[in-house]
């Protein structure tokens, strides 16, 4: 047999590549963006701060962050043909597979597709944060016969994002917590996703086509898919009474509970997990009624006296998204959305600095075998 040394499976632990770009610091349970602990410009910034400081490697002031604005709602509208396409997808078709299909269709009308010059690629960048919420809202309307809706400029970036979901101007919390659900899911160092979308790029292929390949990526309920599976169980438990024995029941059944471990946490909290439990909190009392938080807080302390599990963003995301109105399908595309600079600056980096990245394997078939 074949050997290659250090074989790890899943890579589990093994750098697989340097970047200046973010870094989970397990042990201060901090998330490294360009300097910067994730949560405390959550709490203190906006979503394009951190696009420009995930771009520009530094944070903006008020006025790069408003012109950064302006060139992204510049760049709004999808293609025609784009939008006739997502009109053609089956009606029952995922809507992580409408969003990478709109992905996908958007390259053909982007005249600087094989332009890998830097510039060209910070161009497409805005390009794809411009339309990737038009396509998330979009597709699903269309698959559930609902009317298009076009950009409003006069709202802010991911108060239209919000918008364009549900068809309602949001209210000040909602936009506001809408924007910090985008800001922790902006970008977490090298998920698989982040991982596909580099590997691609190594190729030298182009930046439509590693996001299109990430989207793939975190469809699986491994990864990003987890939000919705999250919110499913909340409904199938219905209450705080029914979440323990529902749990318990998963348990037996050797089932895992989606919204807990994580690759690189697994035994320590997700600071992004906490930030939207307290999110969920604001909403609740808003609305005068606790039992998500409620349930949510039980299934934690049972996975915890269970399992020694902690909850990951996902957990907490997906109630957030459900008060905020979002359709349980979109959470994920949403997540795509919120990664896309994320994935956007790992892939200008990758070409910055390109090793095409060709594994080995260990070797378990058979040899000497002749026809
Ligand atoms: C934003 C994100 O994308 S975060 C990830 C979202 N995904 C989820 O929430 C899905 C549920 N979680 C999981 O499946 C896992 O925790 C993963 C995939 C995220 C990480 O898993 P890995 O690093 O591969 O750990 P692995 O699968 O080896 O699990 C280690 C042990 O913990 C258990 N475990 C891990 N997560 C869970 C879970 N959610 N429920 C029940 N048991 C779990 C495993 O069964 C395993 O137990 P064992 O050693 O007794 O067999
Ligand atoms: O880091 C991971 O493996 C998954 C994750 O939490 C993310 O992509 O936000």
């Amino acid at each position: 047999m074949a050997t290659v040394q250090n074989f790890t499976p899943g890579l589990e632990g093994i750098i697989a590549c340097d970047t200046a770009i973010s870094f989970l610091d397990v042990e201060h349970e901090e998330i490294v963006i360009r300097g910067y602990d994730l949560i405390e410009i959550s709490k203190k910034l906006k979503y394009l701060d951190l696009v420009y400081l995930l771009l520009e490697s530094r944070l903006p002031s008020d006025e790069e962050r408003d012109n950064l604005e302006r060139e992204i709602k510049a760049e709004y509208g999808l293609p025609e043909n784009v939008l006739a396409i997502l009109k053609l997808l089956p009606r029952q078709m995922d809507a992580m597979d409408a969003l990478r299909t709109g992905i996908s269709a958007l390259a053909g009308f982007d005249p600087e597709l094989e332009d890998h010059s830097p510039e060209a690629n910070r161009r497409k960048t805005i390009r794809l944060l411009a339309r990737i919420p038009a396509i998330v809202a979009n597709s699903y309307r269309a698959g559930q016969n609902l009317p298009l809706l076009e950009d409003r400029p006069e709202l802010s970036y991911s108060a239209n994002f919000l918008y364009l979901i549900t068809g309602t101007t949001p209210g000040e919390l909602e936009a506001s917590i809408f924007d910090q659900s985008l800001m922790v899911y902006s970008e977490h160092e090298m998920p698989n996703s982040t991982f596909t979308a580099r590997v691609i790029a190594s190729t030298l292929s182009d930046i439509y086509g590693a996001v299109t390949g990430a989207t793939a990526s975190l469809k699986g309920k491994l990864h990003g898919g987890a939000n919705e599976a999250v919110m499913r169980m909340l409904l199938e438990a219905g209450t705080e009474h029914k979440i323990e024995p529902l749990i318990m029941e998963k348990l037996r059944n050797k089932e895992r509970i989606m919204g807990f471990g994580h690759r690189v946490y697994m035994k320590k909290a997700d600071p992004r997990a906490l930030f939207m439990k307290e999110a969920l909190l604001k909403l609740c009392d808003e609305i005068g009624n606790w039992e998500l938080y409620d349930m949510c807080v039980i299934g934690e302390e049972v996975i915890k006296r269970e399992k020694k599990l902690y909850p990951n963003l996902d957990y907490y995301a997906a109630p957030v998204y459900f008060l905020l109105g979002i359709p349980i399908d979109l959470y994920t595309p949403i997540f795509l959305s919120a990664r896309t600079i994320g994935l956007c600056s790992h892939v200008m980096e990758q070409i910055g600095n390109n090793r095409l990245f060709r594994p080995r394997v260990q070797y378990t078939g058979p040899r000497n075998l002749h026809p």
